[in-house]
């Protein structure tokens, strides 16, 4: 049986009860396949599974899709309950923030900047604060994040590195449609043209990761984004698997996001490149 809980409080009384290992997935709601699946890695390796849903305000800009970004949580502790969650924390902001914006923040460091951090000043810096709060009000043995906020992923592993926060970090392959569209909330802003054109993101990494040279893999994708209008891209990457430049050879990383309408989009994939020479 799923619990539902909104305060640090209840959630504190039932993480006392809880048995073994405690892992926790952290989500913004309006919950897909793609949050599912991170559920099911943690069911499959704790004893005791927390979902967290809360909209955090310190990650969106002014001009982002904060009050528009859509809350579903009924249908969320559904999902949570057919994937046998034990606990759903749905605090609200004066729960999260008590003392109202918090004047101590965490700082993401140069890999808060590129990237994402770059089209969205101060976004990384407020997620990495709001996922410490739920890392320490959790307590968890584990957390689970998707592979799809590449990027966030990386800062979460290097923050508990540099702060010895002792939870283990999980990455989560990224869950596609059948057609290759990454699964994001955001996906139901899209209209059927829309979707349509939002195929490009995916095609132009896979077409990308097809290429085991760093121009040509740069050159195919951006070709595929090129070709579709209602494509407008905010940046397409090449790095290594740490974001930082890429390399001549080996494991790399191919990230894009654009605009498809008024909705941001982002995905990526892992590149194998050839050796050099
Ligand atoms: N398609 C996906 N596959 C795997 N994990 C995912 C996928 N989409 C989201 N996640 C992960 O779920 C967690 C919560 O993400 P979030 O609630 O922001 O969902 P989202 O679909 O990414 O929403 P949006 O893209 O609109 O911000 C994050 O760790 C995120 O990486
Ligand atoms: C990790 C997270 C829940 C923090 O608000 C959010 O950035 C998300 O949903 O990916
Ligand atoms: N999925 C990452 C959270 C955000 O877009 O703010």
């Amino acid at each position: 049986m799923t619990a539902l809980v909104h305060t640090r409080n209840d959630l504190a009384a039932g993480l006392a009860g809880a048995p073994g290992r405690v892992a926790v997935v952290m989500t913004m709601g309006a919950l897909h396949e793609g949050h599912r699946q991170l559920m099911r890695e943690a069911r499959a390796q704790a004893d005791f599974v927390v979902v967290t849903v809360f909209v955090n305000p310190l990650q969106f800009g002014p001009n982002e899709d904060f009050d528009k970004y859509p809350r579903t949580l009924a249908a969320d502790v559904e999902a949570c309950t057919a994937e046998d969650v034990d606990l759903v924390f749905a605090p609200d902001r004066d729960e999260m923030y008590p003392g109202g914006t918090p004047s101590v923040t965490l700082n993401a460091g140069p890999m808060g900047e590129i990237l994402e951090g770059a089209s969205r000043p101060g976004h990384f810096s407020g997620m990495l604060t709001v996922v410490a709060k739920l890392l320490l009000l959790t307590g968890a043995d584990l957390a689970f994040f998707g592979e799809k906020d590449f990027q966030q992923l990386s800062l979460i592993k290097r923050m508990v590195r540099d702060l010895e926060i002792r939870t283990e970090i999980v990455g989560v392959p990224t869950v596609r449609e059948a057609d290759g569209l990454a699964l994001s909330s955001r996906n139901r802003f899209l209209s059927a043209e829309q979707r349509q054109a939002a195929l490009a993101l995916s095609h132009a990494l896979r077409e990308g990761a097809l290429q085991n040279d760093p121009q040509r893999v740069l050159e195919a994708a951006t070709k595929i984004l090129g070709d579709e209008p209602g494509v407008h891209v905010d940046y397409l990457a090449l790095t290594d698997p740490l974001l930082g430049p890429a390399p001549a050879g080996g494991p790399a990383r191919l990230l894009v996001a654009a605009k498809v309408g008024a909705t941001r989009l982002i995905d990526n994939v892992p590149v194998h490149l050839g050796e050099a020479g």
